[in-house]
């Protein structure tokens, strides 16, 4: 499919046609407003409703709002209506309202240059599971002991615990170091203060459009129509505070302070051509768990970090979210099987995606391997863990032929701890 946006054709373009991921962005002065990534340019959707060129199927206008929960609450049959809409809207030989008028497409079609982009969801709320083997197994190794790596469920269960949607912020966002409480091991009781292990982790994270009923159980393959699409997530973790808080109810403060996800929401519609197969059960799963069809994607997941005043970033992690155990669909049936309610706007952190070999380990704490093997950057530095001004940037696509289905960045710099007077 070829568009007549300059820019949107290119091989390595991360927003062709194909994609036409849903954002909320504001030029300078304006309010916050939803629009689809084209090439390097961002449509209006709240113009070109007003205007009539598309209608969501609503009773009101749902695109002039700072986040897309109005319009992916229309479901299912809003978000293919508006797709193939759009589609027709931007294709070479499509319908001609839009590049027909000068004036709107002036008012409607902004470099993305020129813009601000916010946090495209309002967070209903925010689940963080533990679903790539690899990950498991290396963290466990680490915090366990290599005998005890792997929990007795977690061939069974996508583990996960409830984290922090007051947190969940948009790629771009500073993070500040966390204060918290440490045991260093040499240490006969706990410290207080900056955290000195802190961590990214590269994730997926699934948006939920349609909610589910308290109370009411719901299969893998409805959990899977339920997600209207994915973005790249960064789970920020203190791992020193994560150590001596977590057992036995899992992470809390090491997780809560941050966690930054990437501007656009890939639909699911986008990445239907690139669907894969869970890799294969090593234990059967009970029934309620069992996959319908091929529910992961395979997407190409990148990490690289950027020292302060360092020119150029190194890619210190190169992976796929192929390799998860457990798709998002089945985290989402699991989630509300007991009972919970779903909403609208919830969003599902994958858990860590590491690979099967170095290279594509997910994290620091695993890539430099609890700080005895030092991951070395272009500038000549290393790290076990990250500093001051360190920039983390995840990266993601899917290859298509001729085309790529891009996340866009998600991006964040560490901001010094607070200051010592102020605790
Ligand atoms: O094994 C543990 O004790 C905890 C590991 C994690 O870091 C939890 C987490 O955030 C889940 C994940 O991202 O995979
Ligand atoms: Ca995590
Ligand atoms: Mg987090």
């Amino acid at each position: 499919m070829r568009s007549w946006i300059e820019g949107a054709n290119a091989p390595e373009c991360d927003f062709p046609l194909e994609n036409l991921p849903y954002g909320a962005f504001r030029r300078r002065g304006e309010r916050l407003r939803c629009g689809v990534a084209i090439g390097d340019h961002v449509l209006d959707l709240a113009v070109l409703e007003e205007s009539g060129l598309i209608h969501a199927g609503g009773r009101t206008a749902v695109f002039a709002a700072p986040h897309i929960n109005a319009f992916m609450a229309l479901g299912p049959a809003a978000w293919r209506r508006v797709r193939a809409r759009l589609t027709d809207l931007l294709a070479e030989g499509g319908d001609p309202s839009l590049r027909g008028e000068r004036g709107m497409l002036a008012r409607a079609l902004v470099p993305l240059k020129e813009v601000e982009l916010g946090l495209p969801i309002k967070v209903a709320g925010y689940t963080d599971f533990y679903a790539s083997r690899q990950h498991a197994f290396n963290v466990g190794t680490m915090f366990r002991g290599a005998g005890n790596a792997l929990p007795p469920n977690w061939l069974h269960i996508p583990i996960g615990y409830n984290g922090r949607a007051s947190t969940v912020v948009v790629s771009g966002t500073d993070i500040r170091r966390p204060l918290g409480q440490r045991k260093p091991p040499e240490a006969a009781g706990p410290v207080f203060g900056p955290s000195t292990r802190l961590d990214f982790e590269l994730e997926m994270g699934a948006v939920v459009g349609v909610p589910s009923r308290m109370g009411e159980p719901i299969t893998v393959a409805e959990a899977d129509a339920m997600i209207f699409g994915y973005v790249l997530l960064n789970d920020w973790s203190a791992r020193d505070i994560q150590a001596w808080e977590y057992q036995p109810l899992g992470p809390f403060q090491a997780k809560a302070f941050a966690t930054t996800i990437s501007p656009w929401v890939v639909t699911k519609a986008a990445l239907e051509p690139f669907r894969v197969s869970t890799p294969p059960r090593e234990k059967p799963l009970l029934p309620y768990l069992c996959e319908p069809g091929p529910l992961l994607h395979d997407i190409h997941l990148e990490v690289a970090l950027r020292p302060a005043g360092a020119e150029r970033a190194t890619t210190i992690a190169r992976t796929n979210s192929r390799h998860l155990y457990y798709s998002a669909a089945q985290q989402l049936a699991h989630h509300a099987v007991g009972g919970c309610r779903m909403e609208c706007g919830d969003l599902l952190g994958s858990g860590t995606i590491s690979g099967p070999e170095k290279g594509s380990f997910g994290s620091l704490l695993e890539l430099a391997w609890d700080g005895r093997e030092p991951v070395r950057l272009a500038t000549g530095e290393t790290r076990s863990f990250l500093e001051d001004g360190d920039e983390v940037t995840l990266r993601g696509w899917a290859e298509g032929e001729g085309y790529r289905i891009g996340f866009g960045e998600c991006t964040g710099r560490v901001l010094p701890a607070p200051a010592e007077r102020d605790w």
